[in-house]
């Protein structure tokens, strides 16, 4: 099937600075795909290039093998902090949404998705609470009914149970159409219980992409006696290694066979990965760039 989102050689620059660079990836139809990346590693940069808001400077980005242009009505995108016109109710909204959506707006579904949320329809949306207002910004997004729908961390200001609520929505959501998501966001936790899909950014490059659990399933977390640089049977690729006097933890990528029995085995976590491979590249994360709730 064709690729949702693909990239070849996607680049963006801001005077002389690439905002994002040589950027190269494929989102398959269907998934739920997490972008991930440090502050200011290029996430918003590549969103706007793939529902056409800017233009790239370099190679091309197409969504279902067209140009983002072209596609603007099959594409759902809630921007960073769910810009909405605060004056407006959401039911007034719903209806701006029909108005300027005719061919494929679901005022029902709109409607429906909104009272199940229990927010009220009829309160200026400046009013509604963070959590109830990302709400509306995704039931107006899903009412377009998009094929490709795009989120520039929209769960970032949530507490964790509107986190969990706004995510188990968009779950529900995208399970009941074919819809394709791209969402961008620096919780990691919340990631792992939803996506199926990861690209990594980081200094405007694209760090490591896959499917989330094939990407799980070629990594492991080893722990032995300490390491040189000799080779381990079984390991492709020392991704992160950390040490004490005695002992060393291994991040690794597996590759053919079974790994050397003196080291024990556990499986990683997304958020391990993530961070294995930003270390990799040279990116000291500070702890704080990253909020990974418990
Ligand atoms: N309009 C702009 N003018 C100049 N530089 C920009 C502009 N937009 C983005 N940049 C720069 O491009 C780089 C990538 O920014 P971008 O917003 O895509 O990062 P991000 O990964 O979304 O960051 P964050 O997680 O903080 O939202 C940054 O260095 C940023 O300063």
């Amino acid at each position: 099937m064709e690729p949702a989102v693909e990239a070849h050689g996607l680049g963006k620059r801001y005077g002389r600075n690439w905002a994002l660079r040589d950027c190269a990836l494929e989102v398959p139809s269907g998934r739920i795909a997490a972008l991930v990346g440090p502050n200011g590693a290029g996430k918003t940069t590549l969103l706007h290039l793939v529902v056409g808001l800017s233009r790239p400077d370099a190679g091309e980005a197409r969504v279902f093998g067209r140009a983002p242009r072209d596609m603007l009505a099959e594409i759902g995108f809630v921007a960073q902090d769910t810009p909405l016109y605060r004056d407006f109710t959401a039911a007034e909204l719903v209806t701006m949404g029909g108005k300027l959506n005719r061919r494929r707006w679901d005022t029902a579904l709109a409607r429906e998705r909104l009272a199940m949320l229990g927010i009220p329809p009829d309160q200026p949306v400046g009013k509604l609470s963070g959590g109830q207002r990302a709400q509306v910004a995704l039931a107006l997004a899903l009412a377009k009914r998009p094929r490709l729908l795009l989120l520039d961390e929209p769960i970032a200001s949530l507490d964790p149970l509107a986190r969990r609520e706004f995510m188990q929505t968009l779950m529900g959501a995208v399970a009941e159409s074919e819809t394709t998501v791209l969402l961008s966001s620096h919780l990691l936790a919340d990631l792992e219980r939803s996506c199926d899909y990861l690209i990594v950014l980081q200094r405007s490059r694209v760090q490591l992409t896959g499917a989330v659990d094939e990407l799980l399933e070629t990594h492991r977390t080893l722990v032995g006696p300490r390491a040189g640089s000799e080779s381990i049977a079984g390991v492709a690729k020392v991704v992160r290694a950390s040490h004490t006097e005695r002992q060393s933890t291994l991040l690794v990528r597996r590759g053919d066979g079974p790994i050397d029995p003196l080291w024990t085995e556990h499986e990683v976590t997304l958020e391990d990965l993530v961070l294995a491979h930003l270390a990799e590249a040279g990116t000291r994360v500070a702890a704080s760039a990253w909020e990974v709730p418990a």
